[in-house]
């Protein structure tokens, strides 16, 4: 906060020079200008909300007038009264939504090309008129544009606000000195409820002295985008609408036709972008793109981190942004799996590991019963194993089909490539052509409508009969998903259909991680089960059932997935999720850290996006996925052949540069030879390095992440290895809400006020791509940086634990699947004390790395 008054406060020198003009003719000094400057715009705020005041005034008419015409009662008036209670009730949603914070910019614009205005009342021409500037380099403000969540116009129709994602709005976000277009200043206004707090100015036109009704235009304060950056953070991202960069601006306005690829390093606005991209696909196209944009996020914590973004920019309800763990109904992964068996999990080899067990699980091991008299014989058996033999009674007879007949049965069914479960009356058929022809009613008759008329009072005897509907339904049962995944659980089935795709330790490793699943497949998932499960959703279809009719929704008659409205019983967040549950495809796919995803989960996120467009938001640096060609190739499969677009981003916003500098370190190692993005702030405080034995690490955390607590106004994250998470946050318990433990690989896309990394090597030991893990750990600050590292960091007189060093060694050898990390290589635990302390005898370690400096 303390930044953003100051920067308020600031007044740069173009604003000077405006101050000294107004001194010169006597009249305000510099803080009047900006309260002037705010006066105007909280004028200009009055206005739009006493016309927000008289359309609510007109919605609430609406409304009332509809439930009269309910009253009435015909059917043509209930019609009508849905659509105008749609209607108000849209309107209010929007405007209620659309109060807090609703007026964020400002353009002066020259006199444009040419003088057309566009359908928002705003002139349409990106260029200035070519005697807008004149010789003497003055020109006058011509139009002047203010840009807020959602579009206002004047009884008049003249624009008083215009929506932030129109045509007339994207010069305030595009417009740079380099390529200024019309705009002169660029204006950020700070509000809160309908009070203007502030205002920031961007000069893009410096060499014109730009006069507004005749005086000379003043420019205030440092610029809105280090104001947004130096806020302090909190547990939910905040909206960027009134500081999106140009390039930023390029990714959020590209058509949303084909693929849109955006790479950028940490910080460089991915996720912002994203999220402010599917509002904006929100605005050009809501007919099609309402309730059917899907985010794909890594984590729940970072979805929970980002579902606010939507809301603040008035797109409540709109889109389901759902974790990879979360993708499929009635399965939420709780659960990590280790890297090595998330490596097997992943990878494409599982495709034909699970097509064999979706046909094998039909075959169940353990001893076999026979289906007699219409009861299964099982003896003591709770759970028997695949009949062998069945028999049954048809006119009168006694037919039996062996264990050899049953299984070319199966093998002739199980040929084709239909899902297993749907091939099941195919199975029912094929067994009774051969109970039919082991009959000899077969050449009873040569008169064919008397054989099918025969042939069908044998099925329907068979059929009646409980011993073959008993037999089918365990000898052709219906597959579930997990029950599957809990087959697979067993070494030996697993072994048979994995053969030749896995190998021994791979098989042995696999089936024990899914033995926690439990035998009933009901135990805790892990995310890389998640995909499994929706693979296997499709080897083994849905068998037919009768649809349960859907009650109408009139309003759905009225407008399809239109804008919701928040007078009915169910609310837009209920019903947004009712329309993800009932969709199983999307218009709009949005990937964020698509780096991460295995080949596995891009066939599940693939099948949720056949038609759609998609956005693809990612970093490869960032990855945790050790196969990166592997996945580009599945990932390639799933979008098909539509053109590609690619985009870079290339400015980190989040890391100051001191933060950055370190990370390029572990970037170097990670990625040898790829470039680190520009950080666009320097704060002068440098990362801290802390070395303790492990006697005192808990102590030595508990007590910087305090320290830091005390130090920044918003939250602080604990980065710990991921074995150490439960751990972790015991060390930070009863230290308030600010503060979080996280395992590394829980970070991702989050960030803090100030960050504790803990023990670089364990992270990066922590799988076979641990420095790109460690590179995101140590990227996730925006103010303050602690590394606090063990014996296992190797760390040097000064605390830098030998991964964050300059000279830092050669990278560490890549972990092999399932091997051991290579973590002997790199040293010894310290014997239990911390190195050094500060001069005062206490722990903080703010001295050591002050000392490291000089
Ligand atoms: N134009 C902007 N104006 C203000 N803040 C911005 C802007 N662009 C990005 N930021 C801020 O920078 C931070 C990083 O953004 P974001 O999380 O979207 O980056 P990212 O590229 O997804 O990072 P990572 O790859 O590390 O997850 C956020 O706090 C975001 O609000």
């Amino acid at each position: 906060m303390a930044a953003q008054e100051a920067a308020v406060d600031a007044v740069d020198q173009s604003a000077g020079d405006a101050v000294q003009e107004d001194s010169a003719r006597g009249s305000a000094p510099e803080d009047s200008v900006r309260d002037r400057e705010i006066a105007v715009e909280q004028e200009h705020l009055d206005r739009v909300y006493r016309r927000l005041e008289e359309k609510i005034d007109e919605a609430e008419f609406l409304m009332k007038d509809a439930a009269k015409l309910g009253q009435v009662g015909t059917p043509g008036a209930l019609a009508e009264r849905d659509a105008q209670v749609f209607r108000a009730g849209v309107h209010l949603s929007r405007l209620n939504n659309e109060f807090e914070d609703f007026l964020f910019g400002r353009i002066d614009l020259l006199l444009g090309k040419d003088g057309e205005r566009g359908p928002d009342g705003a002139f349409t021409s990106v260029e200035p008129a070519d005697d807008a500037v004149r010789p003497d380099s003055t020109a006058d403000i011509a139009e002047t544009l203010h840009i807020g969540r959602i579009g206002v116009l004047d009884t008049d129709y003249a624009p008083l606000v215009i929506d932030w994602r129109a045509p007339a709005a994207a010069p305030f976000y595009r417009s740079t000195p380099v390529a200024p277009g019309r705009v002169v200043r660029r204006r950020v206004i700070r509000s809160k409820g309908r009070r203007v707090l502030g205002v920031e100015d961007d000069l893009m036109r410096p060499e014109l002295t730009a006069r507004l009704d005749g005086s000379v235009l003043p420019v205030i304060g440092d610029g809105a985008l280090m104001a947004a950056l130096g806020q302090a953070r909190s547990h939910t991202m905040r909206d960027i609408v009134a500081s999106i960069q140009a390039e930023q601006d390029m990714v959020i306005r590209a058509p949303a036709a084909s693929v849109t690829y955006v790479e950028g390093g940490p910080g460089t606005g991915k996720t912002a972008v994203a999220l402010h991209r599917a509002a904006y696909l929100l605005y050009q196209d809501r007919r099609r793109y309402a309730g059917g944009i899907l985010i794909v996020s890594p984590t729940p914590l970072l979805v929970a981190y980002t579902e606010g973004v939507l809301p603040s920019l008035g797109e409540e309800g709109q889109v389901a942004i759902r974790a990879v763990g979360h993708l499929v109904d009635g399965a939420e992964a709780t659960a990590y799996d280790e890297p090595a068996v998330a490596r097997i999990k992943g990878s494409a080899r599982m495709l034909k590991v699970l097509r064999n067990a979706s046909r094998g699980a039909l075959e169940r091991p353990g001893p076999t019963v026979t289906v007699l008299d219409g009861q299964l014989a099982l003896g003591d058996e709770e759970t028997p194993g695949t009949p062998e033999r069945l028999r049954v009674v048809a006119f009168g007879r006694r037919l039996e089909l062996e264990a050899d007949d049953l299984r070319r049965i199966r093998n002739n069914v199980l040929g084709g490539t239909a899902p297993v479960n749907l091939l099941r009356p195919r199975a029912r058929r094929l067994l009774l052509d051969a109970l039919w022809s082991r009959s000899g009613a077969a050449g009873r008759h040569t008169d064919q409508e008397l054989a099918a008329e025969l042939r069908s009072s044998f099925d329907e005897d068979v059929t009646g009969e409980d011993s073959f509907r008993l037999f089918l339904d365990e000898w052709w049962p219906e597959l579930t998903p997990r029950g599957v995944l809990a087959a697979m659980a067993d070494e030996r089935r697993l072994g048979r259909w994995a053969r030749r795709i896995l190998n021994p330790g791979e098989i042995r490793r696999l089936a024990r991680s899914l033995r926690r699943a439990g035998e009933d497949g009901r135990g805790p998932l892990s995310v890389h089960d998640v995909a499994l499960l929706d693979e296997l959703q499709t080897l083994l279809g849905a068998p037919a059932r009768p649809k349960k009719k859907r009650e109408l929704d009139p309003l759905d008659q009225l407008t399809g997935l239109e804008e919701l409205m928040p007078q009915r019983e169910e609310t837009q967040r209920e019903r947004a999720e009712r329309l993800a549950a009932e969709r199983t495809e999307y218009a709009h796919v949005i990937v964020d850290e698509a780096q991460d995803l295995t080949p596995m989960q891009w066939r599940m996120v693939g099948r949720r996006g056949r038609h759609a467009t998609w956005t693809i938001v990612g970093d490869p640096a960032q990855s945790s996925w050790p196969e990166p060609q592997e996945a580009a190739e599945i990932r390639d499969e799933a979008l098909g052949t539509r053109p590609r677009r690619r985009f870079q981003l290339t400015v980190n916003y989040r890391n100051p540069a001191e933060i950055a500098e370190l990370a390029a370190r572990v970037l170097a190692l990670a990625m040898p030879g790829m470039e680190s993005p520009a950080a666009v702030r320097s704060t002068g405080i440098v990362p801290r390095f802390a070395a303790v034995g492990d006697a005192e690490l808990a102590d030595v955390v508990r007590e910087e992440a305090r320290r830091l607590l005390e130090r920044v106004d918003g939250t602080v994250g604990v980065v710990v290895a991921m074995h150490r998470r439960e751990e972790a946050a015991r060390w930070l318990a009863g230290l308030g809400e600010r503060v979080v433990a996280l395992g590394s690989l829980e970070a991702k896309g989050l960030e803090y006020d100030a960050t504790v990394v803990v023990s670089p090597a364990e992270i990066a030991d922590n799988s076979a791509v641990g420095l790109r893990v460690l590179y995101v750990a140590l990227t996730r600050a925006t103010q303050e940086l602690t590394v606090i590292s063990g014996g296992r960091d190797e760390p040097d007189a000064e605390g830098v634990p030998r991964l964050l060093r300059p000279d830092a060694a050669e990278p560490p050898r890549e972990q092999e699947a399932g091997g051991q990390p290579p973590r002997q290589a790199r040293g010894r635990r310290s014997g239990g004390r911390r190195r050094e302390r500060s001069p005062s005898g206490d722990r903080n370690p703010q001295t050591r790395s002050e000392q490291a400096r000089e």
